[in-house]
């Protein structure tokens, strides 16, 4: 398939609620859309998970959309494609970016998938036709508005509870859950907000039955982590210390964690997250797939990515409704009772809305072979 054109849409949608880390908190959703057409007309989708302050990580809004229109787009454009696997090897030159290249290379897959009459789980090489997920909730103003907020979600049916926790509300907002719901799985993501400093009040998770804690130290660590595990029953899921195989390897090897939260945007794309899973899956590593608060076309991609064997813990995608009062494709993504049906259409199987993405559109890069235009 050849590709000649992709369009580069600048969205702005907001939040139901804010959303708080031990980072920050946000509401607003800046974020960028790819689309990619082939000689045939045909399309696919994808999105970047870049927030607009690079606080998660070094990517932003900005920088995508640099990166993509004047690095990523012209390696592209023209080209004959046989397999996306092509473009992870295509952007191998590029350091790092791994968000602007997942946002082009799922679109790539999604457009793949589609002219091959596949769904995107086909693939990939899943084989799930529901997928368990779980809700991640934001830092609360009480351990008790944590409690109601957990009891709203197990309500729904979520599978797994995660809450995030920084120094000072950590054991014991955990401890007033894991009382109200003795039996929840449950897990905590601290996002990188403690040292080795903090380890004794960290062996204090181990009274929790907790899943997993995600993240605990430094974003780029995986040797204090490793540490850390050798003193915690609790098992350490890494996040933002995993942009790629090789992390994973060398998290793996050094005994880092024992769970890794897979991002297709931190990792740099469907195929990067592949060779992870088919690893871990080697070396008896859990997976689950995490979110980065993503509308829909996003949300698509991590279902689909969810249906690989070896994820094999509910992950963060729930339905479009905990984010988004209208979502930009139909249908929206809708859990049930914990669970996500994978769309049997081709590709993502979701489609595009285009008047509520035309709705949420606030600037549009046209780039084709033989030119590009800024349509609005
Ligand atoms: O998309 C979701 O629902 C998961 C949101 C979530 O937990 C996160 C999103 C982005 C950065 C972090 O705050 C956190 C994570 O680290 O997984
Ligand atoms: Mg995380």
């Amino acid at each position: 398939m050849i590709i000649k054109e992709i369009r580069m849409r600048r969205m702005e949608m907001r939040m139901k609620h804010p959303f708080t880390t031990s980072f920050g908190t946000m509401q607003d959703k800046p974020f960028l859309l790819i689309e990619a057409i082939d000689e045939e007309g045909n399309s696919g989708w994808g999105e970047s998970v870049a927030f607009t302050y690079p606080w998660y990580a070094e990517e932003t809004v900005e920088t995508n959309a640099h990166v993509i229109r004047d690095i990523l787009v012209p390696l592209l454009l023209g080209k004959d494609i046989s397999h996306p696997d092509e473009v992870n090897e295509i952007f191998s030159p590029i350091r790092r970016n791994n968000m602007a290249k997942s946002a082009v290379e799922g679109a790539i897959w999604d457009l793949y998938a589609k002219r091959n009459k596949l769904t995107l789980a086909e693939a990939l090489g899943g084989d799930k036709e529901t997928i368990d997920v779980g809700i991640s909730i934001g830092i609360q103003d009480s351990k008790e508005q944590m409690v109601e907020t957990v009891r709203d979600f197990i309500g729904q049916g979520y599978k797994r509870i995660k809450m995030k926790i920084k120094p000072g509300v950590d054991i014991e907002v955990i401890r007033a859950v894991r009382e109200a719901f003795p039996d929840v799985p449950l897990m905590a993501d601290a996002n990188s907000a403690y040292t080795l400093d903090d380890i004794e009040l960290l062996k204090l998770l181990d009274d929790f039955n907790l899943m997993m804690v995600e993240q605990p130290l430094a974003h780029d660590d995986i040797i204090d982590h490793a540490k850390l595990q050798e003193e915690l029953e609790t098992p350490v899921c890494l996040d933002e210390s995993i942009h790629s195989l090789e992390d994973a390897r060398k998290a793996v090897e050094l005994g880092s964690c024992r769970i890794i939260n897979v991002k297709i945007g931190r990792v740099g794309g469907l195929t990067e997250a592949k060779k992870i899973h088919d690893y871990c899956v080697g070396k008896g590593i859990d997976l689950w797939c995490g979110g980065m608060l993503e509308a829909g076309i996003g949300r698509a991609h991590n279902v689909a990515l969810t249906t690989l064997p070896g994820f094999t813990l509910p992950g963060d995608t729930a339905g479009s409704d905990r984010y988004w009062e209208e979502d930009i494709i139909t249908p929206a993504v809708e859990a049930v009772d914990g669970e996500i049906t994978v769309p049997s259409g081709y590709g993502i199987g979701y489609e595009p809305d285009l008047e509520k993405m035309n709705k949420y559109t606030v600037g549009e890069e046209v780039f084709r072979s033989e030119m590009t235009e800024t349509a609005r």
